[in-house]
């Protein structure tokens, strides 16, 4: 029942300067955490003054920015210039004007008379993260379906509403920039009614850049997402839906509290480890970290505890207070990576803090799968298994900039399947593991690709591109429908191992950027592989061997020896780099000798100058990697990757 007597926490006044002091505490020192000031007591909220909502859209339709312009309207950020994509908070993020991680922040507002406590989780656009988005969806009763007026319907808007609708949650359609000079609201309106059976006159036409509307938003949440249900007095049970390492409080959980109720000193245990935990501090996002004196039912924020590692924190797991266990929640199907690529430390003094940074990295992104790795050319690593390319990115620059490693990065691979003759199968996740050219004829009856079935949205006039595209890339048949008069939506069936090359990248070419793209994996089919091994100087670099289709084997090895010349710095010798499947070579370069004497330019007397180079050289040395008596530097391997 409403209790609005009892509201505990300040006014949106106070909050703002809460907020400010906050941000100039983050900006001066990011020692002391807000947890020095008395928790806030949301208990006043019961189920029924909550909302959980989450933002979804195609990339880039504006779910950050209007996830900043909702923090500004309830008083949770100011409205200060740099405070612009609040909840993007990765270096990444801002750097690339993506959202990679979801993000929660709590609200209050208020309503007809009533304060609400409104959870929103802002989650990413793009196609590689869309783990992240049904993990979010999880956590919420109701989501808003954002999209661009000038761009309409694409790919990942198609792909979220199904994930949004699989998990029966109530959806709302918004239109956002509508101020752009190429919006065209009621064309947008007509997509979403024949693509998703959705009423033109419901749907809400904001710009989140110029708050056109944006006052509408927060009151369409409460009138119709539904509140979460009221069970505080049931047993504690709550979802662990996202967690993260905090370098001064250690391991942080979020949770949607489902059941009952958790405070600060409950003894918690994990249904998937059966471990038990003491909580050291319950909070809610407001956008940062603000204890409170309790979590209850229908809430989501976060705990600390004395999780020790980081591994510990399992996404999806069920919490129950010590001795009252709870049937556990359905949890997450596992996120399958679709990409495996082998990361090794440039410097392999550097392993042992290459292993903790990835360790504290896939932490924060439970998408990633690891088991180590040895190569013989590059030594100890590990195979990463990613959602795609671009997370696969976005982990090597988050692992360089936040954790400040120097990686190796080897061409990324699908997990294609083996059939043995004696009808034995396996998966094979690197080049190292599938068989070698003589053993194919005698032990392996057939081999398999990963396929994926994929669904485009453009404007007509791409049409025979686009099918040109598909066509160069294998795709089975292509179908296509019309979703206005001048949108097409194609689908195909595609190998996957075409999508994680330069797809995506030709896709947006050939369409002069308009085109969009989303895929879902369906299944195996028999495919006649060929693995390719390079040789340098006759011995072989395991690191830069290729899984091919055989249609491919001529093209790709080629291309993969003449770009190796392009990095291979000329030696004192002659360099032969070979392409070879089997004992066939397939492709040949060869790197002339020379010279390269770098204090050549320094006439005269100066030592010092001199030895200052030949240092430079040393270093730069270190990131290069001896093959044999072959130096290879670190670039020879993203050209390999590279296209
Ligand atoms: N003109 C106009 N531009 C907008 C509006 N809303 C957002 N933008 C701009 O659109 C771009 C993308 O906005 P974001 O909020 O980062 O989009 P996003 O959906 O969060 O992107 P991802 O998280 O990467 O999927 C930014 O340059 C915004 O300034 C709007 O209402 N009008």
């Amino acid at each position: 029942m409403a209790q609005t007597a009892r509201v505990l926490i300040p006014p949106p006044s106070a909050f703002q300067a809460v907020s400010r002091l906050r941000q100039q505490q983050r900006a001066h020192s990011t020692k002391k955490k807000a947890s020095a000031k008395d928790p806030l007591d949301i208990s006043a909220y019961p189920a029924e003054y909550i909302r959980n909502f989450s933002i979804i859209a195609h990339i880039d339709h504006g779910k950050s920015t209007l996830a900043d312009r909702l923090l500004e309207l309830t008083g949770t950020i100011d409205k200060s210039a740099t405070n612009k994509q609040v909840l993007d908070k990765l270096k990444v993020e801002r750097e690339r004007g993506i959202t990679v991680k979801a993000q929660t922040a709590s609200m209050f507002y208020d309503y007809r008379g009533h304060r609400y406590l409104l959870n929103l989780i802002d989650t990413p656009g793009h196609v590689d993260f869309s783990y992240e988005v049904s993990r979010s969806l999880a956590a919420c009763q109701g989501t808003l379906l954002l999209v661009d007026a000038s761009q309409g319907i694409q790919a990942q808007t198609v792909a979220n509403f199904y994930l949004a609708f699989g998990e029966d949650l109530t959806i709302l359609p918004v239109l956002n920039k509508i101020d752009l000079p190429g919006a065209d609201p009621a064309k947008v309106k007509t997509q979403l009614q024949s693509a998703f059976d959705m009423d033109p006159d419901q749907v809400l036409a904001i710009s989140a850049k110029s708050n056109l509307n944006v006052d509408q938003v927060l009151p369409l949440v409460i009138e119709h997402i539904p509140p979460p249900t009221n069970t505080v007095q049931q047993p504690l049970k709550a979802l662990l839906f996202d967690s993260w390492y905090d370098s001064y409080v250690g391991v942080v959980c979020l949770i949607r509290v489902v059941d009952g109720i958790v405070r600060k000193g409950d003894t918690i245990v994990s249904n998937h480890s059966k471990r038990k935990y003491d909580i050291a501090e319950v909070g809610i996002m407001y956008p940062e970290p603000t204890p409170t004196t309790s979590l209850q039912a229908g809430q989501v924020g976060y705990i600390t505890c004395n999780m020790k590692t980081v591994s510990e924190a399992h996404v999806g797991d069920t919490f129950y207070r010590l001795k009252q266990p709870v049937d556990p929640l359905p949890g997450f199907v596992p996120a399958k990576s679709m990409v495996f690529s082998g990361i090794f430390p440039v410097d392999s003094a550097e392993f042992a803090r290459l292993d903790e940074s990835i360790e504290k990295l896939t932490l924060n992104d439970a998408s990633v799968s690891m088991q180590k790795e040895t190569s013989n050319a590059l030594g100890q690593g590990w195979r990463l298994g990613f959602l795609g390319t671009l997370h696969m990115d976005v982990f090597r620059q988050r692992l360089e900039e936040e954790y400040d490693a120097r990686v190796i990065i080897t061409q990324p691979t699908v997990p294609y399947r083996v059939v043995y003759a004696n009808g034995d199968s396996k998966t094979v996740r690197t080049p190292a593991e599938f068989p070698e050219y003589h053993e194919m004829a005698s032990t392996v009856s057939e081999t398999q690709e990963p396929m994926v079935s994929a669904t485009m949205i453009f404007p007509q006039e791409y049409l025979g591109a686009m099918m040109d595209l598909c066509s160069q890339h294998r795709s089975g048949e292509q179908e296509h429908t019309f979703i206005d008069e001048s949108r097409v939506m194609m689908t195909c069936k595609l190998p996957m191992a075409e999508i994680v090359d330069d797809f995506y990248t030709q896709l947006k070419s050939r369409s002069s950027g308009y085109a969009s793209f989303d895929y879902e994996e369906c299944g195996y089919i028999p495919s006649d592989l060929v693995k390719l091994n390079v040789n340098i100087n006759r011995r072989p670099v395991d690191a830069l061997s290729v899984i091919v289709h055989r249609s491919q084997v001529e093209f790709v090895g080629r291309s993969i020896a003449q770009k190796l010349k392009k990095v291979i710095k000329r030696q004192l010798f002659e360099v032969a780099v070979q392409v070879v499947a089997g004992s066939r070579v397939v492709a040949r370069e060869t790197i002339s000798a020379t010279r390269k004497d770098v204090t050549a330019k320094c006439y005269g007397g100066d030592v010092t100058r001199k030895m200052k180079l030949l240092h430079k050289q040393k270093e730069g040395k270190k990131r290069m990697r001896m093959i044999g008596n072959v130096e290879i530097p670190q670039e020879a391997f993203l050209a390999v990757i590279k296209k």
